[in-house]
């Protein structure tokens, strides 16, 4: 049977993210690899955060995913307690429609990177896809799996052009 450890952390800044932010555990599933999700505040429950991010790596996990929007410091906060790789998804939704959390998930100093995706559910996906790249570097099978997912939307495409042509 195969190891359901998860190997990817999901957190979200609120309950509230929690639609959009299924996009990535909807991929990660795809792909086969077994991930889990909480939810977090850098600024709501700021222990918890840094308590989750100091613990993931000697749990298993290899990869942090953070959802967030409005002053969406999560991803970054969740970077300084780690050393995983952190991908960052800001979220729309605010008055400034996803601006505000763009640039405080992007912005980030010197030494601490976030690796920050679009804004959305687009954006939950490609974290997703990203994480699966990382993971793939060491699992031949995932890389594999990669593939097969870039052949399939390059199929998509070529069958669109054929339906434009007819
Ligand atoms: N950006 C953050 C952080 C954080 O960065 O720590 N904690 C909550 N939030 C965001 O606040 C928005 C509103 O949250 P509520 O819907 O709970 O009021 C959410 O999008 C959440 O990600």
């Amino acid at each position: 049977m195969a190891d359901s450890t998860p190997v990817v952390g999901i957190v979200l800044g609120s309950g509230s993210d929690r639609e959009v932010m299924e996009a990535a555990r909807s991929v990660l599933e795809e792909f086969g690899v077994p991930c889990e999700m909480t939810v977090a505040s850098a600024h709501r429950s700021p222990e918890r955060a840094a308590a989750y991010a100091r613990g993931a790596a000697g749990r298993g996990l290899k990869v942090l995913i953070a959802g967030a929007g409005m002053a969406a410091h999560l991803a970054g906060v969740l970077a300084a307690h780690t050393t995983l790789p952190v991908v960052g998804v800001p979220l729309a939704g605010s008055p400034l429609q996803g601006l505000d959390a763009l640039l405080s998930t992007v912005q980030m100093p010197p030494g601490v990177p976030v690796a920050t995706v679009a804004l959305g559910a687009a954006g939950a996906r490609n974290a997703a896809i990203l994480a699966v790249q990382i993971l793939a570097l060491s699992d031949p099978r995932l890389a594999e799996r990669l593939e097969a997912h870039k052949a399939a939307m390059a199929a998509a495409v070529e069958r669109q052009a054929e339906e434009l042509a007819s």
